[in-house]
Order: C-alpha cells, then sequence, then structure tokens
C-alpha cells in the first residue's frame, strides 16, 4: 500500500493506526482527488446571492457548498480565473477551502468583543472573524512569519477590514505583550496530513521527530492562546484550537495536556452540527472523557480537507473559587483531586 500511494512507511503505518484498512484506502483515495475549489463570500461588501450572481455572468458554474455555512459557494469551472475577476479583485470574497470556515465559525465571534488569531497568515479564518463582527471590536493578527503576513496584509486590505491590527510575535510570548481576549483562535501550525491532496509532499517528508517537534510547539502555544483569553469575559472567554492535520499527536493529545496543564479551561461543543468526535482513548492512551466534544473532519468522509476543530471555555475566577473540585485529565485516564483549599488572608 505504501508503494501504490506513494507515502513513507512512518506516515502510512500512522494512518492505518488511525483507521480501519477500508476507511484508510477512502482516504488514500480522497487524497489523490483535488478537493472541490470553494469560497467565502466578504458579507461586508456584498451577499451571496448577489456574488453568486455576479459569478454567474460571467460564466462560473457554481454552487452553496452546503447546508451548514450561508456564506459559501462551490465552484465547479469558470471560464476565468477565479482570483483574478473583477469581483475578486474588489474583496467580495476570499478563495478558501470549505474546512478553513470550521474554526471561525465555531468560535463565532461577536460585534464589539477584542479577538485574537495568534496564527493568522494569510489570514482566511482571520477576515472572516472581521465580517462576523461586522468589522466591529478589535482583531489582532498575529504571526511569528514576517513573509507570510504581506498575504496577511494584503487580504485585511482587499476586503476592506478596518477593525484588525496585524503584529509578529512567537505566539508562545504573546500573554506577555497582550491579554484579557474575548475570544482566541489558535490554527495551530501542523503537518499537514489533512492536507495531501493540496500538498503531496506530506506522504514522504513527515517523521516521528518532525511530529514530536511540532507537538512540543503546539503545546506551548495553546496554553499560551489560553493564558491571553479573558475569564471574565462578559460575551466570550473561548479559545478555539484547530490543526489541518488527522494525527492524534496533533490533536487530541495536545487538547488533553492543555486541559491537564490548564484546570480552569473546560472542553465545550463546537456548536458545528457535523463531524467525527474526537477519541477519547487511542492504542492505549486515554483521554479525558469531553474529547468526545472536539470534532474531526475528512476528506473521504466529508468532501474537505482533513480538519480538527476543538473548542475551550475559560472559567471564570468566580466560578473556580466556588468550586473545590477540579478532574486532571492525564495520558493514563482521568482522576479527580481535591483542589487544596486558598488561604485567603
Ligand atoms: C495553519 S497556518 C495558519 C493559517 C491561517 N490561520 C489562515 O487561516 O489563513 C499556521 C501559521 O502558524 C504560524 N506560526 C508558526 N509558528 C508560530 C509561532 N510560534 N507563533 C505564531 N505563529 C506561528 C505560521 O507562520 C503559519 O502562518
Amino acid at each position: 500500500m505504501c508503494f501504490y500511494y506513494g507515502y513513507n512507511e512512518f506516515l502510512m503505518d500512522k494512518l492505518l493506526q488511525l483507521f480501519t484498512v477500508s476507511e484508510a484506502v477512502e482516504f488514500f483515495e480522497a487524497n489523490e482527488v483535488a478537493r472541490p475549489v470553494t469560497i467565502r463570500t466578504n458579507t461586508l461588501k456584498t451577499r451571496r446571492r448577489d456574488l453568486a450572481q455576479a459569478l454567474i455572468n460571467r460564466g462560473v458554474n457554481l454552487d452553496p457548498i452546503g447546508k451548514w455555512t450561508k456564506v459559501g459557494l462551490t465552484i465547479f469551472d469558470s471560464p476565468v480565473p477565479i482570483g483574478a475577476t473583477p469581483e475578486y479583485m474588489a474583496g467580495h470574497y476570499m478563495i478558501q477551502a470549505a474546512s478553513s470556515f470550521l474554526p471561525v465559525m465555531s468560535l463565532a465571534p461577536q460585534e464589539n468583543e477584542k479577538v485574537l488569531d495568534m496564527s493568522a497568515a494569510p489570514g482566511g479564518k482571520t477576515t472572516y472573524c472581521s465580517a462576523l463582527m461586522k468589522n466591529t471590536g478589535l482583531v489582532v493578527a498575529n504571526d511569528a512569519n514576517k513573509e507570510r503576513e504581506k498575504a496577511l496584509v494584503a487580504n485585511i486590505h482587499r476586503l476592506g477590514i478596518s477593525n484588525t491590527i496585524v503584529c509578529n510575535y512567537d505566539g508562545r510570548e504573546f500573554p506577555k505583550v497582550m491579554g484579557g481576549f474575548d475570544r482566541v483562535l489558535l490554527d495551530a501550525p501542523c503537518s499537514g496530513t489533512g492536507v495531501i491532496s493540496k500538498d503531496a509532499s506530506v506522504k514522504v517528508n513527515k517523521s516521528q521527530d518532525d511530529i514530536n517537534m511540532l507537538t512540543h510547539l503546539q503545546k506551548e502555544l495553546i496554553l499560551s492562546a489560553i493564558d491571553s483569553a479573558n475569564a471574565d469575559s462578559a460575551t466570550g472567554g473561548y479559545i478555539v484550537y484547530s490543526t489541518c492535520s488527522v494525527t492524534i499527536d496533533e490533536d487530541e493529545a495536545v487538547v488533553n495536556y492543555a486541559l491537564s496543564k490548564r484546570p480552569n479551561v473546560k472542553l465545550v461543543s463546537t456548536g458545528l452540527d457535523f463531524g467525527a468526535k474526537g477519541f477519547t482513548s487511542f492504542r492505549g492512551q486515554s483521554f479525558h472523557s469531553s474529547l468526545n466534544l472536539t470534532r474531526r473532519f475528512y476528506p473521504h468522509a466529508h468532501n474537505m480537507d482533513g480538519f480538527f476543530v476543538a473548542k475551550f471555555k475559560k472559567l471564570s475566577n468566580k466560578i473556580q473559587n466556588a468550586e473545590n473540585q477540579f478532574v486532571v485529565p492525564t495520558g493514563s485516564g482521568a482522576k479527580t483531586k481535591q483542589k487544596k483549599k486558598s488561604v485567603s488572608k
């Protein structure tokens, strides 16, 4: 199978552990086919109906992506490059993978909130946040890679975003820079095992060392994302973690680690009404039972890039003080611990 589909032995083993053999074959087959081209209507400038009509008038063959999104369109074919139409230039849409809508839908940023996108470039999710917030409040779009931020800035300008500032910090340092965000998105750097149909090099260029390096970074970033959120936010206090990888190491294991290190957060429903449940155990590892609230998306099952979404709620200090019991998830199962009473002077 390695030879037939062109995966290295490491990744083939990893994926065969994740799926049944028949599912794995479906996954490999789906990776041989490009996902549909999809665009997101920029509701700051137009409505989906008007955008669709304008593109149809140019001979574009399109349809709504599905019932789950009111802003997405699938482009079947187009006589003009979809990244060069007058509507594109005018910022009426973003060319964006359908899976990339999901973390923002889960984050559900509200008008007038303060939102952090910790690894934002090239800005598909940042600009969607701004659109949902109707250009109100503040979005801080951060990325550690200055080169990639050029595209982020260009997209912000093209789409007419006026509530966003761009900065260039290592996300791990972020709590020292700024805090108190109502909502934080961490669309983490990952191995890209969910987007093999876009980048076939992933089949051969990943090793366990790469995954270990990435998970180390993801774990540091997720704690930083949690620490940047405001537990006492009147409207939010939410953190969304997402990756375009399907490996447990980068998904459930990172979320489980965050739960064990930060007892001031709990997982809540992603609010996404499709997708497979996250794993609560995997090959002898057990994760916190609430991991079943996380969602996995697969190319073969959902006709979109492989994706993972988890949503945390940061608990208000008042609530935490009122509780005297909390659950510490560990690699070998969840234990209930008695919390030490804090001594107030
Ligand atoms: C999956 S991409 C983000 C895609 C983006 N959210 C979007 O929707 O357009 C991951 C990003 O993480 C950035 N990154 C990597 N290490 C980082 C770090 N330590 N702090 C902040 N950003 C980082 C990368 O430069 C990359 O742009």
